[in-house]
């Protein structure tokens, strides 16, 4: 660890930490503890039981970070179980192939799976909600076709023996304890992943994209990596599975194992690893239990989905989120620090403005703007106002790479890349948003993280086994965010779920995780909007020490007080044209900005 990240580990001990990591895993240890002991009781049926959650649920454990993190609605991963389990089955069975050994048939049915688990994600990144949803059912019913067409490899409608397991784990409980295993090692990963920056990066682009692209977190790269895994682990789930039923026909994958694993999601809650594992759990077995039921087991399911959707939203996950009932003070305060940024802001700041030249964009017919002039300096808080419609947002949006001017360049030294958001932390441009861009189910600390996404070097590989590099990103990353927090006076609410906050907190949880990148510059869309007059004053002073950080900060706002007593310089817009650009004192003074925008 660097001295300096030492330092900020030591001034943060008396802060309220993370949950300790055995409290994390202590509901998971129960739950495998438990079903450890299953074979005690010799019931060989319930071990038979136990056995396929245990699989269900390596598939669902993979599931649960497209569907729970990344909002992705992969309903038809019934596909990869079926790809694995055939996979598996022939290449054991020495279909087309001379006959492989079981384990090496499942390795390869899983690289498989996770080659297959791009292809069927990679719709995601064009198709929406629905549709993506759809493309991915159409995947089951092909694979089940080939399944079908295919009788010299797959034996067709006739089937196919499911590849036999070595010993020890030939047996009945032997082949429990091999699943259970690996259903343990699936869970540990998959809670790895959850609390690593790529599990928060993923809760970003599902509930505020454009907030995740302007913390430099490509959807597209982080999409890959995610469907590659969770196919491989829903693959050798499929060879498992083979292996469980001992005979496997297309008709054993069935639209309603896929929605039994899509609804375990649903049920566990979006965002969390225990939720889902109950979720399996319960699914699989509430079939045994009321055997009558099986036979309504899609009218079961559906029912459940209601009965979620409409009364517990949030899923078993929220249930057992005990932490966000307990009531929060209703007379808080948020008391930014602004001296702690110096502890946060250290080393070499760069010395070069950005500028825009002759810069216009249109939309349709209308000229949002039209030839904008600007120079933000380091160090210096530039205002940027004008009457409603004037172009304001349009240019930082512009600026921060979400529009691609039509004329004119942006430059940071170089130019920086037209409609290319996720280049802009990168460059060490940070954003806020005129309506913020939270994550309501995240903690406020998680929130912040969020921000530094791009300052972690760990690999997902490195992630996924918690190993010692992607341990100190985490720890880093989260003293930087607790400082950032700290700043803004919100520490306290550390670990409150964002979306039990007020207006004005989230306005601040904004700067924090623009913050936590150390931007050069900092563009803030209406950052005073909804905030109180004592708020506005600590904000105000919050963005001057910003400043004096050798950040240049471009302030978008309505309170002309606010702009006239922080900014070094003003710039008004009017019909998308630049009205004026001085001091404030000049600014104040001008004859045409005081009828058009001031008022007499
Ligand atoms: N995505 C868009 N599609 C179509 N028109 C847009 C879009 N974004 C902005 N505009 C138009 O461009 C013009 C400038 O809008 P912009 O939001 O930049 O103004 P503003 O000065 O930030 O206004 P306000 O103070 O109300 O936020 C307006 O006429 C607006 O309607």
């Amino acid at each position: 660890m660097s001295n300096a990240s030492q330092t900020l580990t030591t001034n943060l001990s008396s802060w309220p930490v993370r949950r300790a990591a055995w409290t994390t895993f202590l509901p998971f240890l129960i739950l495998f503890g438990l079903a450890a002991l299953l074979p005690l009781t010799g019931n060989e049926y319930w071990g038979l039981i136990a056995t396929r959650a245990a699989i269900y649920w390596m598939l669902v454990s993979g599931l649960s970070l497209i569907v729970g993190f990344a909002g992705q609605l992969a309903i038809g991963y019934v596909a990869l179980l079926t790809l694995g389990a055939y996979t598996t089955s022939v290449l054991a069975a020495g279909n087309v192939l001379p006959p492989l050994p079981t384990l090496v048939a499942l390795g390869i049915a899983s690289a498989a799976g996770a080659v297959f688990g791009v292809i069927v994600g990679l719709p995601a990144l064009r198709l929406r909600t629905f549709y993506f949803a759809m493309t991915t059912l159409g995947f089951a019913t092909i694979v089940t076709q080939v399944a079908l067409a295919w009788q010299g490899v797959t034996g067709g409608g006739i089937g196919i023996t499911g590849p036999e397991m070595p010993a020890p784990f030939n047996t009945a409980w032997g082949f429990f304890y091999l699943c259970l295993g690996i259903a343990a090692l699936c869970t540990w990963g998959a809670s790895n992943i959850a609390h690593s920056r790529v599990g928060r990066s993923l809760i970003a682009i599902r509930d505020a994209e454009v907030a995740a692209e302007a913390s430099g977190i490509s959807k597209a790269r982080l999409l890959v990596v995610v469907f590659m895994f969770a196919g491989a682990l829903a693959a050798m789930a499929g060879g498992l599975f083979a292996s469980l039923q001992t005979y496997i026909t297309p008709d054993a994958f069935t639209f309603e194992l896929s929605l039994l694993f899509f609804i375990a999601v649903l049920i566990g809650g979006r965002g969390s690893i225990l939720g889902p594992l109950i979720g399996t759990v319960v699914l699989t077995i509430l079939p045994e239990i009321a055997a009558p039921l099986a036979a309504w087991s899609t009218f079961l399911y559906a029912f459940l989905l209601l009965v979620i959707v409409l009364a517990m939203p949030g899923g078993i996950a929220a249930l057992l989120d005990f932490e966000s009932r307990k009531p929060l003070a209703f007379d808080r305060a948020v008391r930014p620090n602004p001296h702690v940024l110096g502890e946060l802001f250290h080393g070499q700041r760069d010395g070069r403005s950005i500028v825009l030249r002759d810069v216009v964009l249109s939309f349709g017919g209308v000229r949002a703007i039209d030839g904008v002039n600007l120079e933000i300096r380091p160090g210096q808080i530039h205002g940027l106002i004008g009457p409603n419609g004037s172009g304001k947002t349009t240019t930082l949006n512009v600026i921060s790479g979400y529009y691609a001017p039509e004329k004119g360049d942006v430059t940071l030294g170089s130019p920086l890349d037209p409609a290319a958001a996720v280049t802009r932390a990168g460059r060490g441009i940070a954003r806020t948003f005129q309506t913020p861009r939270i994550v309501g189910e995240a903690s406020v600390l998680d929130n912040v993280m969020i921000g530094g996404s791009i300052d972690g070097r760990a690999t997902f590989l490195e992630a996924l086994l918690s190993l010692p590099r992607h341990r100190e990103d985490e720890r880093r990353i989260e003293a930087d965010a607790l400082l950032a927090l700290r700043a803004v006076g919100l520490e306290a609410l550390a670990h409150v779920r964002a979306d039990r906050l007020q207006h004005s907190e989230l306005r601040f949880i904004e700067i924090a995780r623009a913050l936590v990148l150390r931007p050069s510059f900092l563009l803030l869309d209406e950052p005073a909007a909804g905030l109180s007059g004592v708020e506005i004053d600590h904000l105000g002073r919050l963005i001057v020490e910003i400043g004096r950080q050798g950040t240049g900060v471009l302030l978008v706002e309505h309170h002309a007080d606010l702009i006239f007593s922080i900014c070094d310089d003003v710039t008004v817009l009017n019909l998308g044209r630049v009205l004026a650009a001085g001091t404030p004192a000049e600014i104040r003074l001008h004859k045409e900005v005081v009828s058009a925008y001031l008022g007499g």
